[in-house]
């Protein structure tokens, strides 16, 4: 076999510079597996740089080659990473770099194969650089989390979609928190894999969905709902009315023995009535929740003998005029919660949640970071407290399989700036405690550097797609052990479809550079080819938009509505009056007057982007109805 080309240097004993042999010096591509023979035993390297020179002539030499139209001689530098040679089932780096003028040869794919040892079953691609070698990540290493990362429309949510087809596959429950409504669109193309459902859950009506989630409020921390309801920390006596009204209605709950006194409106009705000044008594209830409940002697019930001392703290309150002021406000924040729409007096069962050979969507599109900051942090303490209970047999709700949980986003849940959402705990805990009780991340992100890095530094695995930003690859290089400079280089260089993959997922040993494969599940939220139902460039659509309201929109309006096009719903869009959710906003244009309402911006003087979107999205529409 003829060398590909030989050694004329190193770079301590991980790193060769080869020259290529001419005639291969057009065949040689990035990731291209090689070896050198170095004894009885090959040591496979990889190709991770190649660098097209001038062949070194004298500098007197220099004008003579390129003012005589001599084509100047080329030399094709190739740096190579070493992976190292096969001793039993351990790659090993050899002691010493190879002589210069070692040949080097083209490894073939049961060579590589044999050496790269990727035996698991999540088949996710092929070998970037040997297309028919398979490439299969060993599923029990998802026990030591993943962390998918790559800049913004790089791929992430593409290879994560592989990874929960192949999970599903193999039987695993599955569940997504889902801050755009990205994985909603796959509900459709399940039914293409046997046996394996799917399921998305919705928070609010006007958002897609199957089954509705709801937080259960008696089982909820007072201190979580009221920063929901956006009070502040500092307002104390506001949180305090809000909290005793929570603990009365949940009380209530307990000491009547029916879980439907539990509801926001019970304590909006509470603190109305504290507000106003006057005193509630036990007997008083039945009236103000407008249900009935047995009246018998509940002298004995432990929990009637608390409702009565919070009634009379509740009473304190009434009687002073900072007090019913505290509760009035408190009554608003408990209405705003109301209108969520994502609290109910008993949260939705797991174990509509939680089913094996399923995925569960948790679609969180449309809602303020704090309500999706909640939800999740309801969702994942839940999981985690179920497996808890089943591996340790502790009273209590319990689940018996093990459960990956797909964070879109995840630096919103746990930022790397020092503030702490209500998640961050339990995503901490999970990726510290999670593999003792089969509770396993896939973290996915577009920042590292704005993750959390205690949580990162738990990840062994990681899928890391085409990273731009310096900074995010300085984070990674501080949170993985196994980045070097020379996977740095691997990144900058992955094309879209690539992934570069370390960590015991592919063995532990060397990284591998992946061609992902085809999907089956669609996902939406991918980039919006506006070019397909305009067939015109930008500028046109944004004149439209202008043109429909007769002025001029600003460019950066429209690129943030654009932004929002996958997070309308109920849209009605064909008559003159346009109306639709977009993002949680109520928005309503009346096209024929030019006059326009966004419940989230109120009264502002030009289109908010929330209106953009809608006109955007008619627009869009019509074009597509045009091309039909
Ligand atoms: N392996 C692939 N093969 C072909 N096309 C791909 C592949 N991966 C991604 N794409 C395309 O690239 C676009 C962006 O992909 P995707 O939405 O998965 O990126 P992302 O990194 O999750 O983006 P974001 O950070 O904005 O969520 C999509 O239009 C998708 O169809």
């Amino acid at each position: 076999m003829e060398p590909v080309g030989y050694v004329i240097g190193n770079n301590g004993v991980d790193e060769l510079i080869m020259i290529a042999n001419p005639r291969y010096a057009d065949v040689i591509k990035l990731f291209d597996y090689v070896y050198y023979e170095h004894g009885d035993s090959r040591i496979l390297a990889q190709v991770t740089g190649i660098n097209r020179e001038l062949y070194r002539v004298s500098d007197s030499l220099a004008p003579v080659v390129f003012n005589d139209g001599v084509k100047p001689v080329e030399t094709v530098l190739v740096k190579l990473l070493i992976i190292g040679k096969k001793t039993g089932d351990l790659l090993k780096l050899p002691e010493a770099p190879p002589p210069v003028s070692t040949p080097v040869y083209q490894a073939d794919p049961e060579l590589v194969k044999s050496y790269l040892g990727l035996r698991g079953r999540l088949c996710i691609g092929y070998l970037a650089s040997m297309q028919d070698v398979k490439v299969c990540l060993n599923e029990k290493a998802i026990s030591r989390h993943m962390a998918i990362i790559g800049a913004t429309g790089n791929g992430k949510t593409w290879l994560s979609v592989l990874v929960i087809e192949e999970l599903l596959k193999l039987g695993a429950t599955v569940l997504i928190l889902d801050p755009h409504g990205e994985y909603v669109k796959a509900k459709e193309t399940v039914s293409k894999m046997d046996g394996v459902g799917l399921t998305v859950f919705r928070l609010s009506r006007q958002h897609a969905g199957d089954l509705t989630y709801r937080v259960g409020l008696i089982a909820a921390d007072p201190d979580h709902i009221a920063s929901v309801s956006g009070i502040d920390d500092k307002a104390i006596r506001i949180r305090e009315a809000f909290s005793l009204a929570h603990r009365c209605v949940k009380l209530a709950a307990k000491a009547y023995g029916d879980s439907k006194l539990a509801t926001l409106r019970n304590m909006e009705r509470i603190l109305a009535q504290v507000a106003s000044g006057r005193r509630i008594q036990v007997g008083m209830l039945q009236n103000l929740f407008g249900t009935k409940y047995p009246t018998g002697n509940l002298n004995d019930n432990k929990y009637f003998r608390r409702l009565t001392v919070v009634l009379s703290e509740l009473n304190d309150l009434a009687s002073e005029s900072a007090g019913r002021h505290a509760a009035l406000a408190a009554k608003r924040y408990v209405r705003k919660l109301r209108r969520l729409g994502v609290y109910s007096p008993l949260s939705t069962r797991l174990l509509k949640l939680l089913k094996a050979r399923h995925a569960s969507v948790i679609n969180l599109a449309g809602l303020d970071d704090s309500v999706q900051d909640h939800v999740a942090y309801s969702i994942l303490s839940r999981v985690l407290k179920a497996r808890i209970n089943y591996v340790r047999r502790l009273p209590g709700p319990k689940y018996p399989y093990p459960v990956v949980i797909v964070v879109e986003e995840a630096h919103r849940f746990a930022p790397g700036n020092g503030r702490r959402t209500l998640t961050y705990g339990i995503l901490s805990r999970i990726a510290m405690e999670g593999r003792k009780f089969g509770v396993f991340l896939v973290l996915i992100t577009q920042r590292p550097s704005k993750i959390d890095q205690d949580i990162l530094s738990q990840v062994q695995n990681y899928a890391l797609l085409r990273v731009v930003n310096p900074k995010d690859r300085e984070a990674l290089l501080e949170a993985g052990e196994l980045m070097n400079s020379n996977l740095d280089k691997i990144l900058a260089s992955l094309n879209i479809g690539e992934a570069l993959i370390m960590g015991p997922i592919v063995g532990g040993q060397v990284p591998i550079v992946v061609k992902l494969r085809n999907r089956v599940l669609e996902y939406g939220g991918g980039d919006i080819n506006l070019d397909k139902y305009w067939g015109v460039k930008d500028e046109d659509y944004e004149n439209e938009v202008s043109r429909m309201m007769g002025l001029k929109i600003p460019k950066l309006t429209i690129e943030r509505a654009k932004l929002l096009l996958d997070k309308i719903s109920d849209e009605s869009l064909s008559d003159s009056v346009i109306r639709g959710y977009v993002n949680g906003a109520r928005v309503e244009v009346d096209l024929k007057n030019e006059v326009w309402s966004c419940s989230k911006c109120r009264n502002s003087m030009k289109p908010c982007e929330h209106v953009v979107a809608l006109l955007l999205k008619k627009a869009m529409r019509e074009a597509e109805l045009m091309h039909k």
